[in-house]
């Protein structure tokens, strides 16, 4: 399983986390990546803890004041990017374009959106992988697994119709090992949580327990 951890814009100490990340990384089989804010990326990179971003723009370079460029947040140190987070959405053509930037500074590609049908149409676009959140779930520590397993499954079928290569993962309210296994239960080969890390007065034992039964 690929747990991905973002930081969005919690207070936390994102190199703490990223250390944490790193040490349960090396210990269990599953895949463990961090995404910090932009401004953060080389830092936390520089831990050694597998680094993504949480977006790119569509652009390349040019004249291009305040936006994220693919091949700036790969020099940073990040190797993978979030597109079109439920906070952080996107124009379906600024979708297209930031997966195709990500594709030329060789970052993977996770493209978020809010249900199966959308989940659908991001696979089309030829991600590495899609993940499902239900907007109302994140942030919330009801797990989208047990609260809308509907959801994860039918996204799974959703995804495998347009372009069975798609990974699928699912994200929100996840915390806990069992909210993971649940998520593999349902055919997710990830999950993307936020809050129950980010959050936690010890990240280390919340990732600890995330993969535990893994
Ligand atoms: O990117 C992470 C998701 O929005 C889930 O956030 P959450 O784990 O705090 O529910």
């Amino acid at each position: 399983m690929f747990v991905l951890v973002n930081l969005k814009t919690y207070p936390c100490d994102p190199v703490e986390v990223a250390e944490a990340v790193r040490d349960v990384n090396d210990a269990t089989d599953a895949r463990l990546a961090v995404a910090p804010q932009a401004a953060h990326i080389e830092r936390v990179a520089e831990t050694g803890a597998e680094t993504w971003a949480q977006h790119v723009d569509a652009i390349e370079h040019g004249s291009n004041t305040g936006h994220a460029l693919a091949e700036s947040v790969a020099d940073a140190g990040a190797v993978g990017t979030l597109i079109n987070h439920s906070e952080r959405r996107l124009k379906l053509a600024d979708i297209d374009g930031a997966v195709r930037a990500a594709e030329r500074a060789d970052l993977e590609t996770v493209v978020c959106a809010n249900n199966p049908a959308q989940i659908g149409a991001a696979a089309a676009l030829g991600p590495d992988a899609v993940a499902v959140e239900p907007p109302a779930l994140i942030g919330t520590g009801t797990p989208v697994s047990q609260a809308d397993p509907d959801v994860v499954e039918n996204a799974v079928e959703a995804a495998a119709n347009v372009d069975p290569t798609v990974s699928v993962l699912c994200g929100a309210g996840i915390s806990t090992g069992d909210d993971v296994v649940a998520a593999g239960d349902l055919g997710a080969e990830g999950v993307l949580l936020a809050s129950g890390v980010a959050k936690a007065d010890d990240p280390q034992s919340a990732l600890e327990n995330l993969v535990e039964p893994l």
